[in-house]
């Protein structure tokens, strides 16, 4: 691309070294979560949703777990200022969750913003101001000191507003903008705001760094984070958040070495919706703390009623690879992952396992509401015998025996590919019953007496056509003695190879289903059949006549 010099890299290291948070590898606690759905989300849709919608996705967060939600920016228009009002109004906060508003530092919106808290039992108000030297130029076209100016001045009205209701409110300061602030600036404002609050243990205030448009790799918020969380006044009295965008992709890295590096809160939204690429998405977020056991502290479990709530009121679908959510997230149509996670889930069920480790499946999809059936195994050409066979296994209950499930495998992607589609479970059982089971065309035997007699004896009815035949035969065990007595009297060129068989379902009505493989003619080509009958014998005997017709050998003999 010819114009990459137009660009540069226009983010500030920290004057020091701020690297100490490589050390650690994970996060061992849940950090304080915040939803700016209702806002930052919001904010960003095609169509702002309604007060009705706002009030059903509080409704939710609160049901997940959230006890600190952004409701909205009370002065930005009617629906948000009257949805502060009937939270509060009508009661609808619960106890244990806070709610918090945004403002711009200019008097006449802190004024609404606190209009619209009137009566509020508590509330987190959350001040913000760009920061970056872009801003600073452009924007604001004011100095260094006249930013502070507009952080400060703003920080002064919320703490005389609160405290001509008693002091009920929380703050929280953004230098909007931080990742293109110099970090000796951001440290600045950030502590003269500070300086104006004077928090206490008992008392703490938020200071927020967002990534408001992500500008580097993870490791350089990292260390920004680091440096600010070193260097911040009144550290003990101050909860350290971050807010990341995702505009380099990299909203869940930001945010995970953010934590690594000492922010204690994270804000974000559900799926990730939020401003141009989204805010960080913080289902993932705290779905990759519990696959490595630890407590999210929310409550993802039904992902699917979380997913459809979300999708009506945003009118934005959930993409089909959004870690965890999407709809193909625990989806293997590839053979080699089939076969493994077949293989993976048939280990836990010999095995007492403490943890979750199959493979390709970070977390138990169940877990979060989602199903085995449908979910993980889905298959097209690219499947494998042991995906196809788990499947027929899992929901139909064929054990086929391991080369019969290569044979039906090759046979359901070949159909697959020509019809250039998925196939649905039901589809793949119908593909084995259409054409292994019960397989009567050309030849069909319809009766078949056995006696014990020095070996089997055997007489078989058999049908071709609309011809009627009796032949015997004699053999070891029944099923050679039916083969016997088809091969030699019908002059078919095969052998018996295989036989297995299973009752099919549980209990005293159960049918059996059998499977017979049989080696045919010169070159010894295998051909597989399969037979379902309440008798097992009479399953045996349809698998047989199923494996010859399969293979041919009727019509090669009138050849
Ligand atoms: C990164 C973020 O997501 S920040 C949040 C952004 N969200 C929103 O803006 C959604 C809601 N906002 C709104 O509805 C409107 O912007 C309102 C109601 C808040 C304000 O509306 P208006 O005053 O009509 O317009 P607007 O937002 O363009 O105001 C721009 C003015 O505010 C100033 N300004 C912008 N942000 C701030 C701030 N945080 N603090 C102080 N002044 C600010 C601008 O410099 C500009 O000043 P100027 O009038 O001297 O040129
Ligand atoms: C208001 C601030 C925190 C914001 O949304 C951002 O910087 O992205
Ligand atoms: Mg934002």
């Amino acid at each position: 691309m010819k114009n990459y010099q137009k660009y540069t890299r226009n983010y500030f290291m920290p004057p020091e070294s701020c690297i100490d948070w490589t050390r650690r590898d994970y996060v061992e606690k849940a950090p304080v979560w915040c939803s700016v759905d209702l806002r930052d989300g919001n904010q960003s849709l095609i169509v702002p949703m309604s007060l009705e919608e706002k009030l059903d996705f509080f409704n939710l967060l609160v049901k997940i777990g959230f006890k600190e939600i952004e409701i909205g920016f009370p002065a930005a228009s009617e629906t948000e200022y009257e949805f502060c009002r009937a939270l509060i109004e009508q009661d609808l906060i619960p106890d244990d969750v806070t709610i918090q508003v945004l403002t711009q530092s200019r008097p006449h919106i802190i004024e609404k913003t606190f209009a619209a808290l009137d009566g509020a039992k508590n509330a987190i108000v959350h001040l913000y101001n760009s920061t970056s030297v872009a801003q600073r130029e452009q924007v604001f076209q004011k100095s260094k000191e006249e930013i502070i100016e507009i952080a400060v001045s703003g920080a002064k009205l919320l703490q005389e507003y609160s405290e001509r209701v008693g002091d009920p409110y929380r703050f929280e300061y953004s230098p909007e903008s931080f990742t293109g602030t110099e970090m000796e600036f951001a440290l600045e404002i950030c502590n003269a705001v500070l300086d104006v609050w004077r928090p206490a243990p008992d008392k703490k205030v938020i200071i927020n760094l967002p990534v408001t448009v992500s500008l580097s790799m993870p490791h350089v918020y990292a260390s920004q984070i680091e440096y600010m969380h070193k260097h911040l006044k009144y550290r003990d009295a101050v909860v350290l958040s971050q807010h990341p965008h995702n505009d380099r992709g990299c909203a869940i890295a930001d945010t995970e070495m953010g934590m690594l590096a000492g922010a204690q809160r994270v804000e974000g939204t559900l799926f990730g919706n939020g401003e141009r690429t989204g805010n960080v998405d913080i289902i993932t977020l705290a779905l990759n703390l519990y696959s490595q056991g630890v407590d999210p502290e929310l409550n993802f479990e039904n992902i699917p009623a979380i997913t459809e709530l979300y999708e009506r009121v945003t009118r934005m679908p959930v993409y089909d690879r959004q870690p965890y959510s999407g709809a193909l997230v625990f989806a293997a149509f590839s053979g080699s992952h089939q076969d493994a996670i077949a293989k993976g889930m048939k280990w836990r069920e010999g095995h007492d396992c403490p943890h979750w480790t199959v493979p390709y499946l970070p977390i138990d999809p169940k877990d979060i509401g989602r199903e085995y059936e449908g979910d993980v195994i889905r298959i097209n050409s690219q499947s494998g015998k042991g995906g196809i066979g788990y499947l027929l296994e899992q929901r139909y209950g064929y054990r086929l025996p391991a080369k019969m499930r290569e044979d039906f495998g090759y046979t359901v992607k070949s159909i697959s590919d020509h019809q250039h589609k998925e196939l649905t479970p039901s589809e793949v059982h119908h593909i084995f019953k259409d054409y292994y089971v019960n397989f009567f065309q050309p030849l069909d035997v319809t009766e078949v007496h056995f006696i014990q007699k020095n070996g089997i004896f055997v007489m078989v009815t058999a049908k071709i056509g609309d011809e009627v035949y009796e032949f015997t035969g004699t053999g070891n065990g029944r099923l050679d003695a039916v083969a016997n007595a088809l091969k030699n009297s019908l002059k078919l060129d095969f052998s018996l190879l295989t036989y297995e068989e299973h009752a099919l379902e549980r209990g005293t009505n159960s049918r059996a289903v059998a499977y017979v493989s049989i080696s045919c003619g010169r070159d010894n080509k295998i051909c597989w059949g399969s037979g379902v009958h309440d008798d097992i014998m009479a399953a045996s005997v349809n698998a047989l006549v199923s494996a010859i017709n399969r293979a041919g050998l009727i019509q090669q003999r009138n050849a």
